[in-house]
């Protein structure tokens, strides 16, 4: 694969893990769950259609699960784990909130997960697939499964949570909360709501004052007092539906790429934003980009920030972040087109 976002070569097969669990989140994306649920049948006629409570009740290799509820993707992930271990694996098909859900259940465990595209931004999934794979890339990617292979990837430890893909605070979180409030209102929006709520946003305070410390490989911490505008520490490259703030940042390299940009006038966020897209932020004397292994940041004013991992939304007044490597397996799918 070009531009790979693993650093080190898969080192399951298939065969190994025979056992799948399809688990498809109906909250997420424009709701095609019952649509994909077909499409998987297709691949595997001896599936089954299984509730939470009910995995392993048919002597199927395969289930296909439709959340019912809130919880139900990381149940449904936690059922799997439990009853088939290191056979096991569940593919989520949904956005970075179910991914994410998934991640923190099987975090640890033997089991393993891969993703199905079918949320709205889909920013984990543009790392190991490319740009937005759509409706039919995501039926490629159920047909792809039967040539999975499998590794472990990094995750962030983000005070009691895990994140998958991106950390970021501040200004950007902002944006996040605007987007999925216009989302939820206008679920036709899909990732347009990110633009939009950029535009809504625009008169907002961007920069925010804050103490970090940082520790890169093999060098004592550094400490910093800063005036930043983005802040944001990952594994994945992507955030906000296919912007690319880390565009070098690798799933299992056991370390987290951490950018903090200098206080940017409204301008100097237009720039930076189109910058992500071509990845040439980099050379921008504005921005600072490192790898790290941890990173503790609290605002210099001693009032609560606001952050997100995997577009979920916390408040908190101090945030300890801390790279787990090779935390969860995860199941590597190619496109045929790739
Ligand atoms: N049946 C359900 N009822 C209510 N919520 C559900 C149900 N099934 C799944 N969910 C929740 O809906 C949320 C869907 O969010 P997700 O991030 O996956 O999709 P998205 O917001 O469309 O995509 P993205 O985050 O990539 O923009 C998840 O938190 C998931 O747990």
């Amino acid at each position: 694969m070009d531009n790979s976002p693993f650093s080190s070569p898969a080192l399951q097969t298939v065969e190994e893990r025979p056992r799948i669990r399809f688990i498809l989140s109906k909250g997420a994306g424009k709701g095609n769950a019952h649509k994909l649920a077909k499409e998987i049948l297709a691949q595997y006629p001896s599936a089954k259609h299984t509730e939470l409570g009910q995995a392993g009740i048919y002597p199927s290799d395969v289930e296909i699960s439709l959340t019912r509820g809130p919880d139900h993707v990381s149940q449904l992930a936690t059922e799997w784990a439990q009853m088939w271990g290191s056979q096991g694996v569940c593919y989520v098909a949904g956005g970075d909130g179910s991914v994410n859900e998934v991640a923190n259940a099987l975090a640890g465990t033997d089991c393993a997960f891969g993703v199905i595209p079918a949320g709205t931004g889909n920013d984990f999934a543009r790392n190991l697939y490319g740009e937005d794979t759509g409706y039919r890339g995501s039926i490629e990617l159920v047909a792809a499964t039967k040539h999975a292979q499998f590794g472990p990837i990094d995750l962030l430890q983000v005070n009691d949570e895990y994140c998958v893909n991106v950390f970021s605070l501040g200004y950007d979180t902002e944006v996040l909360r605007k987007a999925m409030a216009l989302q939820r209102r206008f679920r036709s929006l899909g990732s347009s709501a990110y633009k939009a709520a950029v535009l809504r946003t625009i008169f907002y305070q961007k920069a925010i004052d804050l103490d970090f410390e940082y520790q890169e490989p093999d060098s004592p911490a550094r400490s910093m007092e800063h005036t930043c505008t983005v802040f944001v520490v990952g594994n994945g490259r992507m955030y906000g539906g296919g912007y690319r703030p880390l565009p070098a940042a690798m799933l299992d390299d056991g370390q987290a790429d951490l950018l903090y940009s200098d206080d940017l006038n409204l301008l100097g966020i237009g720039r930076l934003l189109a910058s992500y897209r071509r990845g040439t932020h980099q050379s921008s004397p504005k921005v600072h980009m490192t790898r790290v292994g941890s990173v503790s940041v609290r605002r210099s004013d001693g009032q609560p920030l606001l952050w997100n991992i995997d577009g979920i939304v916390f408040e908190s007044d101090t945030v300890q972040i801390k790279n787990i490597p090779r935390a969860v397996n995860l199941a590597r799918l190619s496109l045929v087109s790739e």
